[in-house]
């Protein structure tokens, strides 16, 4: 831990940290490592702390007093400002981030990713504190590709598809496809962090994370979270999975996706964390454009790597199509293909990610399997004798 030093061999100096939503998937990763690799401290906010129940408790872990939990709902709380003015940075991840909401609860979803945040923006300009705020990759939309014949060559020209923080347009579907207001929620919230950089000078970077997936993601349904919740298709599959039930492809399962694992774009975080020379006024795009499926082909992949992990024998039909308006109901539209360009954060921070789709679904399957599979089958043979 003593000696770490920045990518320019300069001392790192041990910073306090104000992390809003660290009690979810990333921000649960973020703290582990925050914790048993440098001497930062952490005030983690969050409205849950379920995530990070293991770095709290007991006060005999080597560090405590290093992380502090503060249970806020930061729509509504005066404590907000005191934390962010008593940290070195704010690292803001707190938003609504299931697409089964933004269509079923799109004032929700434009709340908590643009009004919600406005607050962590100007507290962190009017005092001079720098901020790491989480956008998405879903601020690309649409393919420039998506909109051309079916059958032109342009569609195999990366020019038309891969996705680059200075280059690539914004393209979202009309409003009624009530998708869209995560997307623009956390575009116009990236334009406003922009423009208090641009005016008042404040210290931002900003993350567009493509489809960071692995261990404490979301939750399984009637386990450890509502039993009619949707969420993300990592757990989605892995509860068809635990369940022995066919897994649901969305229109058929034919949109493209490139999934990274949560360490490898921690290490991508902690670079932006440590660096703020290289890192302020950067858009970062942080992906794995080497692993990328449609969302049949991951279908295919999570069920043999389940079988493998569990040493259950897949279904012999392991998939069933489902249309996007019986799944997510009405106003659901999708980003066809996300291929992220990585040039950017390559230069500034030499970051690269490591691990490839099969290794990181064999050892997220494994922790799904030790950790869910013996309350699922309790609960369904509960359901079988009721
Ligand atoms: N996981 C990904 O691949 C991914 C991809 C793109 C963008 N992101 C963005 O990264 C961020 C974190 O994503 P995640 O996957 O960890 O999601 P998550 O849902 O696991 O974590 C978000 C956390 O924020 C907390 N939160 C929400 N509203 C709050 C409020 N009003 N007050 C206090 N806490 C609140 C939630 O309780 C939750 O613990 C989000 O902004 C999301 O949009 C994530
Ligand atoms: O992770 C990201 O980078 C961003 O993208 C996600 O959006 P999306 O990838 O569409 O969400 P998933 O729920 O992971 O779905 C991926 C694809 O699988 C499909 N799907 C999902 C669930 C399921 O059971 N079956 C199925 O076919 C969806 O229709 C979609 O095409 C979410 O919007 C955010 O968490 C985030 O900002």
């Amino acid at each position: 831990m003593a000696g770490r030093v920045d990518l320019d061999g300069n001392p790192i100096k041990p910073m306090t940290i104000c992390m809003i939503g660290a009690g979810g998937f990333i921000g649960s990763h973020l703290c582990e490592k925050l914790m048993s690799e440098t001497p930062h401290t952490v005030l983690a906010v969050d409205v849950y702390s379920d995530k990070i129940k293991h770095l709290l408790e007991p006060t005999s872990l080597p560090w405590n007093g290093r992380i502090q939990f503060h249970r806020i709902n930061i729509k509504n709380d005066s404590r907000l400002e005191g934390l962010i003015k008593m940290a070195d940075l704010t690292v803001n991840l707190a938003a609504i981030c299931t697409p089964a909401d933004y269509n079923t609860r799109p004032l929700d979803t434009i709340y908590s990713n643009f009004i919600d945040a406005l607050p962590v923006v100007k507290y962190c300009s009017e005092n001079g504190k720098r901020l790491i705020h989480f956008s998405t990759c879903e601020v690309y939309g649409k393919t420039i590709g998506a909109f051309l014949p079916e059958d032109s060559p342009l569609r195999q020209d990366p020019a038309y598809f891969v996705l680059s923080e200075e280059a690539s347009p914004c393209i979202f579907g009309p409003i009624e496809k009530q998708r869209w207001s995560y997307a623009c929620a956390k575009q116009l919230i990236e334009r406003l962090i922009y423009a208090e950089g641009a005016e008042n000078g404040l210290e931002f970077t900003i993350v567009r994370p493509f489809n960071w997936i692995g261990p404490r993601m979301d939750f399984i349904p009637g386990i450890d979270g509502p039993s009619e919740g949707v969420p993300r298709v990592l757990a989605c599959f892995s509860n068809n999975l635990l369940r022995h039930e066919p897994l649901k492809l969305v229109d058929g399962g034919h949109s493209q996706r490139t999934f990274i694992y949560i360490k490898d774009a921690i290490e991508a975080v902690f670079l932006m964390i440590e660096n703020p020379a290289r890192a302020n006024g950067h858009i970062f795009n942080v992906g794995n454009p080497n692993n990328e499926v449609t969302v049949k082909q991951l279908a295919e992949m999570m069920t043999q790597v389940y079988s493998k992990v569990s040493g259950e024998t897949p279904l012999e039909t392991p998939t069933v199509d489902v249309s996007s308006k019986e799944f997510y109901g009405e106003g659901y539209d999708d980003s066809d293909k996300r291929i992220p360009d990585m040039t950017i954060i390559n230069r500034q921070l030499g970051w690269n990610p490591k691990t490839s789709l099969w290794d990181l679904l064999e050892s997220t399957l494994t922790y799904q399997h030790r950790t869910y599979a013996e309350a699922v089958k309790q609960a369904m043979s509960k359901t079988t004798a009721n």
